[in-house]
């Protein structure tokens, strides 16, 4: 029988074969399954987002009440564990029985008889164990006691620890575990806040506006998919978290201007910055990925927005003698992702240590080429979603050094009232423990007229 349980092992198990994104299951998944019922619906996102978010931890009761040295446990045995131990150590309402006969059960279906029998130990021996557990010592291993109890890796810990001391960085972490909210950005274009607000109390919605930025509504506990309603059909709203709509503000375009973003990706960027163009102007969108800039074209027609270009190129071959230069360029890094845990948990065991350093190195190049587009007296907005010195103020500076006639322009005035503490020196940066939001970088660069 088809149940959530067995759905959301199948999507983690894919993630460990090939690193996926955990959204693009579910809904795959969904679609393929109508007729689940809503609560198993809910229920197949909660284990999957769970199961991602604790891992860590998980897998270190896993090697508590396994003799079994780690490395030798199956992967797919591993999932099936880490799914079954999610439910009877970290929910309150899914019955210990429950977790473990459904366990068992897919065990059964997937796995050689001992290890059904290895499945049915663990988890009988987690249910005697409860809550008397050994944690390391936070005053003798402060790194190890952060890395279990808050299910991050531990080189990540140990770098915090290093830049944050202790309370800070246990902070960030479990300010990583909270789960975000849904933040949608209205489209000014064709609706006000409190028209989306009104529409949600008639809808059994809980809204509320941001508090962060003007333009945004903060939804909670949302049980359908904001794709079927007719706020996000009609293109009055997109989802986008508060960091992510300063940014676009910060690169501040105008009517009739003419603005390269040369990362566009879904466009959450490209479609707020025509907007706040009024639709007048170009905004050239380039991405490497045909895909995602279908999705982005879907995303402009949605919203209503006839100014935007989508181009798929690479980067590094799209060159000015294609384009003429423009008023305002952003480049939207891709990089290490740290400051979109809450959302997206699978990054904390997909990076490595070496990963900021590395993704660094490919931002300078871009950003370096990202400059040949702008006009003289044009501006450069550089951002990333991370919250690692190699791949933001690192970035920024190497570019002021290596351009010594661009200024690095202060973000500080731009930036709505309920953000100035957003500013850090000349740069934008923001945390998900000190302002709740997504933790972003950026950085704006003037070139002298
Ligand atoms: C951080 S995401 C952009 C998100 C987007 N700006 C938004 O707000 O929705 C980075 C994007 O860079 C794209 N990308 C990565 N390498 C690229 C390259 N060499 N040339 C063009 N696009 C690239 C990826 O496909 C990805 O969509």
């Amino acid at each position: 029988m088809i149940n959530a349980r067995v759905l959301a092992f199948q999507i983690l198990l894919h993630m460990d074969r090939d690193a996926s994104h955990p959204d693009r299951l579910i809904r795959g998944m969904l679609g393929r399954h109508e007729r689940l019922e809503e609560r198993d619906r809910a229920l197949l996102t909660e284990l999957v987002y769970g199961v991602l978010r604790w891992q860590g931890r998980l897998d270190w009761h896993i090697d508590q009440l396994s003799r079994t040295r780690p490395e030798k446990i199956d992967p797919a045995v591993r999932i099936l564990l880490r799914l079954a131990l999610y439910q009877i150590l970290m929910l309150d309402r899914i019955p210990d029985h429950a977790a473990v006969n459904e366990a068992v059960n897919m065990a059964k279906t997937t796995q050689p008889a001992y290890l059904v029998k290895f499945v049915n130990g663990v988890l009988r021996e987690a249910l005697r164990r409860r809550s008397r557990w050994i944690w390391p010592e936070a005053g003798e291993e402060p790194g190890k006691y952060i890395a279990v109890t808050t299910a991050h890796p531990i080189w990540y810990v140990e770098r915090l620890l290093h830049e944050f001391g202790f309370e800070e960085t246990l902070d960030i972490c479990n300010a990583n575990n909270t789960v975000a909210p849904m933040t949608l950005r209205v489209n000014a274009l064709k609706t006000s806040i409190d028209t989306i607000l009104q529409w949600c109390a008639e809808h059994g919605i809980d809204a509320e506006p941001s508090g962060v930025v003007p333009t945004a509504v903060r939804l909670s506990g949302l049980r359908r998919d904001l794709a079927e309603t007719s706020i996000y059909r009609d293109g009055l709203v997109q989802v986008q978290d508060e960091a992510s709509q300063i940014v676009s503000t910060l690169v501040a375009p105008r009517a009739g201007e003419r603005v390269l973003d040369l990362c566009a990706g879904f466009g959450g960027k490209s479609t707020h910055l025509g907007i706040l163009m009024g639709d007048r102007g170009e905004v050239v969108a380039v991405d490497n990925s045909a895909w995602k800039l279908e999705e982005l074209r879907k995303n402009a027609r949605r919203q209503g927005l006839r100014i935007i270009k989508p181009r798929t190129a690479d980067l590094f071959e799209f060159s000015p003698g294609t384009e003429d230069l423009f008023d305002r360029v952003l480049l939207d890094a891709p990089c290490s992702g740290f400051g979109t845990l809450r959302r997206n948990p699978d990054i904390k065991w997909r990076r490595h240590l070496k990963d900021p350093r590395r993704f660094g190195r490919i931002q300078k190049e871009m950003l370096d080429h990202a400059a040949r587009f702008v006009k003289p007296g044009g501006a450069l907005v550089y951002s990333a979603c991370t919250l690692f010195q190699e791949e933001n103020d690192a970035v920024a500076e190497h570019f002021a050094a290596s351009h010594p006639d661009w200024q690095i322009e202060p973000v500080g005035p731009d930036l709505p009232d309920a953000c100035r503490g957003m500013a850090s020196g000349p740069f934008f940066r923001t945390w998900p423990h000190r302002h709740q939001v997504d933790g972003f970088f950026a950085a704006r660069l003037k070139r002298p007229a």
